[in-house]
């Protein structure tokens, strides 16, 4: 970059301001909802957007081939998330909306739906408070890829994507047992979830299209289909095996819904490695530096640096070196502090290891605004420290480190895992 034209000091508050706001995403959410709406006044529409603060809310698709447990898990995730299910059955109820009633009637007459009554239908739904508040579950759908671009199109993008999946076998013969409460919507099974309740044992239905013919011919449609529909979901598709028992499938669901992608914001690493003597808090920041061009902060390095270039801050610690007393905190802070504060750190960002050792020194750190946004515990046991420690030697000449076990190969690696 042009010296001349660049940015001579970026002062640290700027880039971890953006980063604590989330400004970036806030700004590129804002752009995306411009270009798919279009709006003839940008403005207020902007500040209507702003207003909705609905960026985050969930807006998940989940798809899966019959019996999977597509609706089981997103009835319950619409439960823990407090969200809004949408299936094909729900978006053509409402007795309000002349919209559905055509749908209705479409279905009736044709025994599916069209996909644009299907689209028309879901715009319909999303553009209500509770979907606007709340987010939205589609529970099978899109089902073809004409349907996954179409909705596309409109500017309706999910955040996260699951696709069930399980041997077809193991879905035919699951379907037989799925039973309904016709009062609640609540999804059964004669085997692996059968309520406790004779209530509602007693009221539980055979819904249609469960006998083995059926299925599979569903099946067969699905696979036909499902191939076309993943391309569409490229980064945000999360493929989870429904052959195990219902609530792990949840938790493996409910865990993706709950992680963010990756934010394309610019990002400053600051990262902070912790961990007993010996955990390879040295190694880890020389290569984490070196991959990263991250500017490797060893604290008491730069306290023997600071000494030995005999600065102000090194007559300051000098003392306490020579009667092997512990630095105050406050001395050790104005020491990484102007480290920190250092161009490179800010512009490159930095690992820190060796500091903070305690609560208060962590306090410190943070208030005078070097929070970091990575930190890592090394975590060894206690009897691989003492045997890596013991082993570790001082190369007289160059004052290197060397550990007798060499550098890190195959042997290491296993020796370590033993650990
Ligand atoms: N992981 C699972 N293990 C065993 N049974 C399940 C599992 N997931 C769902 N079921 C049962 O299988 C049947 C079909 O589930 P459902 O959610 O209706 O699937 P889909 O919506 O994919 O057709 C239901 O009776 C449900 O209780």
């Amino acid at each position: 970059m042009d010296a001349t034209t660049a940015p001579h000091h970026i002062p640290p508050e700027m880039p971890q301001y953006g980063e604590e706001r989330h400004v970036f995403e806030l700004m590129q959410n804002m752009l995306e909802q411009l270009l798919i709406y279009q709006p003839k006044d940008p403005i207020p529409f902007m500040i209507t957007h702003l207003q909705q603060d609905n960026d985050n809310v969930p807006k998940i698709v989940i798809l899966g081939p019959p019996a999977s447990g597509k609706t089981t898990i997103a009835m319950w995730l619409c439960k823990h998330l407090s969200s809004n299910l949408l299936t094909m059955d729900n978006l053509m109820a409402p007795k309000f909306s002349s919209l559905a009633a055509v749908a209705r009637e479409h279905y009736q007459k044709m025994k599916k739906m069209s996909n644009t009554l299907l689209v028309r239908l879901i715009q319909e739904r999303l553009r209500e408070e509770d979907c606007i508040r709340r987010g939205w579950i589609l529970d099978g759908i899109p089902a073809t890829r004409e349907q996954a671009l179409m909705i596309q199109t409109i500017g309706i993008t999910p955040r996260h994507v699951i696709a069930l999946s399980a041997p077809d076998t193991v879905l035919i013969e699951r379907n037989l047992g799925k039973r309904i409460d016709p009062q609640t919507g609540e999804i059964y099974h004669t085997t692996f979830d059968w309520p406790p309740e004779s209530e509602i044992q007693n009221r539980l239905v055979v819904p249609g299209g469960i006998s083995e013919l059926e299925t599979a011919q569903k099946l067969l449609e699905y696979h036909r289909n499902i191939i076309r529909i993943l391309p569409a979901y490229p980064k945000i598709l999360k493929v989870i095996n429904a052959d195990q028992p219902c609530v792990d499938v949840f938790y493996q669901a409910l865990t993706y819904v709950q992680t963010n992608h990756r934010s394309n914001a610019p990002f400053t690493p600051r990262v902070l490695l912790f961990g007993p003597m010996g955990s390879g808090k040295s190694l880890q920041a020389a290569l984490l530096a070196q991959k990263y061009g991250l500017v490797n902060v060893h604290c008491g390095q730069l306290l023997k640096e600071a000494v030995a270039g005999e600065s102000k801050f090194g007559e300051l610690i000098q003392p306490y070196f020579q009667k092997e007393m512990a630095v105050p905190d406050t001395i050790i802070m104005k020491v990484l502090s102007q480290r920190l504060s250092q161009q490179d750190c800010i512009e490159r960002g930095w690992v820190l290891h060796g500091f903070p050792k305690d609560l208060d020194q962590a306090q410190m750190l943070n208030s005078l605004g070097y929070q970091p946004n990575r930190v890592f515990f090394l975590n060894v046991p206690f009897d691989s420290v003492i045997e890596r420690l013991t082993l570790r030697r001082l190369d007289p000449v160059t004052g290197e480190r060397k550990d007798i076990w060499g550098p890190p190969g195959p042997s290491t690696a296993q020796k370590s895992n033993r650990d």
